[in-house]
């Protein structure tokens, strides 16, 4: 560009400029204007006709639907939005009908907010810093103060300072001083047109008021969208060489770089968190809930999950039963039984052999005679059967010749179940001393059965025996292999070994069945969580709109936004994670301790909280985000 040409050029050019909305209104049309650097104009105009449309255009917030906007020679009012946002962090300054402060934040980081989306810088950049934006507005004292204690005017003034933060050299005024009284009115004026002049920018001021008009230096009048009267342009001012902005990718390389935008971008994040409690308490217990509930749900899974592993290996590895079944005809095995090879044998701990002599004659003195299954045992049922027995007072817990052990139900048969009057019956024709009454018996019902020492009674020939076995846990297996050999060795019975037929798939399949509930439970309640962290996070964004146009309109892009309330979820989200890992895992402790199970922690458990961060930070952020991201600013700026 020629000297020349800089010299005939003006600061901001709108050439036949219209903006038709998308319902056929025309809110503006023919519009065509000049504004030089440090003027102070007015934009006047019945409601409706068309004054914060044009201030729109003017502020890069909306796009004309026709004409050219110009800003220093270059036609950005029409190129996407990522350089509207540019040119609008460069270039431009909103004070708004009403304020728009960000309620939750400082009055200093609201100013600060300003700046924060500045991506460049001009020659001669007259921007202030924080403290002395708020000296100039003498809002020094208030600078920790929150919005909502400010008074209009001083909400007003500060929305100034965080116009002087920014190296705008268009200030733009909606309605400045629509919300105030008159006193107010004249003093935010003038500090408006002061600052704007100290900033070396054009100042913009639609208005109402006629006084507020008459202190600007030229009045452009508005009726149904046309410039219907301009007082002309005041000619003190700066040249337009004075102020050369550069902008655009020249202007990017003073951003700092990506590892300052990120710190940048991470602070307006920590802001927002910080600031909006309610919201970040729910948004915390939601994904908290979740993580807490997936946590207990899978740790649960893998401690019942061993439990039942533990309580097969209890119940079953340890116990190993041989039925020996001979036939009528060869009722003697021809190769003796002989439980000593057993007995010796690694892993085992208790042995008890069971010969059933059915229909053998039973009688008491009260019930002449019964037939019922005798029973000849080694020693006192109970060492490897984990039977029960209620033995009679000063019983030596054992059976000798001559004594009996009686079921429950057959002792009541014979009615002899009274242990203390010390009862006889008789076996076989022999007397014997009941010497105990067996109440449970896990092997089978034997409470029907009469327990005998092995003796030289004339009992029924024995077709069956059992040989019940208590092995060390894990042992059971290798037993039952060898328990044929040792035996008998000659294969002279029929042989039934039980149980240990596989235990582990039974095992494995109820253990698995345990597992996929708790995860279906895990899984669904980490989607209701996910639910829940949408529709909060959703609505926090309904509720935001007119700030995050003001950011907008600050220069924020799309993306900016984005980025913003993506960062915001999945901060919270990581703090919910946190919180949740810690109360899981108490839960876990606390429900596995009443339960009396060993708690098993699986380090891959510590996965749930990470991914759990990162699902409900990002995807839990992206409805959200994306709505975010589709505010318009210009309509968001109005419905504050
Ligand atoms: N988003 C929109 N969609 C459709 N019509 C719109 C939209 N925004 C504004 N308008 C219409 O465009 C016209 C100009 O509106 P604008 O808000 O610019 O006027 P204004 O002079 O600023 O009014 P006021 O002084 O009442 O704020 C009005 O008829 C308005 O109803």
């Amino acid at each position: 560009m020629t000297v020349r040409e800089a010299a005939s050029r003006s600061f901001v050019e709108l050439r036949d400029v219209e903006r038709r909305y998308p319902d056929g209104t025309v809110a503006v049309r023919d519009v065509n204007l000049r504004i030089e650097v440090g003027e102070c104009i007015a934009v006047v105009g019945r409601s409706g006709s068309g004054k914060s449309t044009l201030l729109n255009i003017l502020g890069l917030l909306d796009a004309p639907s026709g004409g050219t906007v110009l800003i220093d020679g270059d036609a950005v009012a029409t190129s996407a939005d990522r350089g509207r946002s540019a040119a609008r962090a460069s270039l431009i300054g909103f004070v708004f009908q009403r304020a728009h402060l960000i309620g939750g934040l400082t009055v200093a980081q609201n100013v600060e907010l300003g700046g924060a989306y500045g991506r460049c810088a001009a020659a001669g950049d007259r921007r202030l810093t924080v403290p002395e934006a708020l000296a100039a507005v003498g809002l020094e004292h208030r600078a920790a103060a929150r919005p909502e204690t400010l008074s209009g005017g001083e909400m007003q003034r500060a929305a100034i300072a965080r116009t002087l933060v920014r190296p705008a050299r268009l200030w733009l005024a909606d309605e400045p001083t629509g919300n105030l009284d008159s006193t107010q009115s004249s003093e935010v004026i003038d500090l408006l047109r002061r600052t704007a002049s100290a900033a070396g920018a054009a100042l913009v001021v639609v208005t109402h008021e006629p006084e507020v008009a008459a202190r600007c230096d030229r009045v452009i009048t508005l009726h149904d969208g046309v410039v219907v009267a301009d007082t002309g342009v005041v000619p003190d001012r700066p040249g337009p060489g004075e102020h050369v902005v550069r902008h655009g990718a020249e202007l990017a390389a003073t951003d700092g770089g990506a590892g300052r935008g990120f710190v940048r971008a991470g602070r307006l994040v920590l802001q927002v968190v910080l600031s909006q409690r309610a919201r970040a308490r729910t948004s915390v217990l939601a994904t908290g809930v979740a993580v807490a509930l997936a946590i207990v749900s899978l740790g649960l899974a893998q401690s019942a999950g061993s439990q039942v592993t533990r309580m097969f290996d209890a119940r079953r590895a340890t116990e190993v039963t041989a039925e020996l079944l001979t036939s009528e005809a060869a009722p003697v095995p021809r190769w003796p039984v002989d439980l000593t090879a057993v007995v010796t044998f690694p892993g085992v701990e208790a042995v008890e052999r069971w010969q059933h002599h059915p229909g053998t004659a039973v009688a008491s003195g009260a019930v002449a005679a019964l037939e019922a299954d005798v029973i000849e045992v080694d020693a006192a049922p109970g060492t490897a059967t984990g039977s029960t027995i209620r033995w009679a007072p000063g019983a030596d817990r054992g059976l000798a010749p001559g004594e009996v052990v009686l079921g429950a139900t057959l002792a009541d048969r014979l009615g002899v179940a009274q242990l203390s009057l010390r009862p006889d019956v008789t076996i076989a024709g022999a007397p014997h001393r009941v010497v105990g009454l067996l109440t449970d018996s896990r092997p089978g019902t034997a409470t029907g059965s009469a327990f005998v020492a092995p003796s030289a009674l004339r009992l029924t020939p024995a077709l069956r025996s059992t040989v019940s076995i208590r092995t060390s846990p894990g042992a059971a297996r290798m037993v039952a292999e060898r328990l044929p050999d040792l035996i008998d060795p000659y294969r002279q019975t029929e042989m039934t070994i039980d149980p240990v037929a596989g235990p582990e798939a039974h095992r494995g399949e109820l253990e698995a069945g345990v597992r996929t509930s708790l995860a279906v439970l895990a899984g669904v309640s980490a989607l209701a969580g996910l639910g829940a962290v949408i529709f909060v996070n959703l609505l926090a964004v309904a509720g935001r709109t007119p700030e995050l146009g003001v950011r907008r309109a600050l220069g924020a892009r799309r993306t900016d936004v984005i980025a913003l309330v993506v960062g915001e979820c999945l901060v919270l989200a990581c703090a919910g994670a946190v919180i949740g890992l810690a109360v899981g895992f108490t839960a876990v402790m606390v429900v596995t301790a009443t339960a009396h199970w060993q708690p098993v922690f699986d380090l891959r458990l510590l996965a749930v909280p990470v991914v759990g961060a990162f699902a409900f930070g990002l995807v839990g952020g992206l409805p959200p985000a994306y709505a975010a991201g589709r505010i318009e600013p210009a309509d968001a700026v109005r419905s504050g």
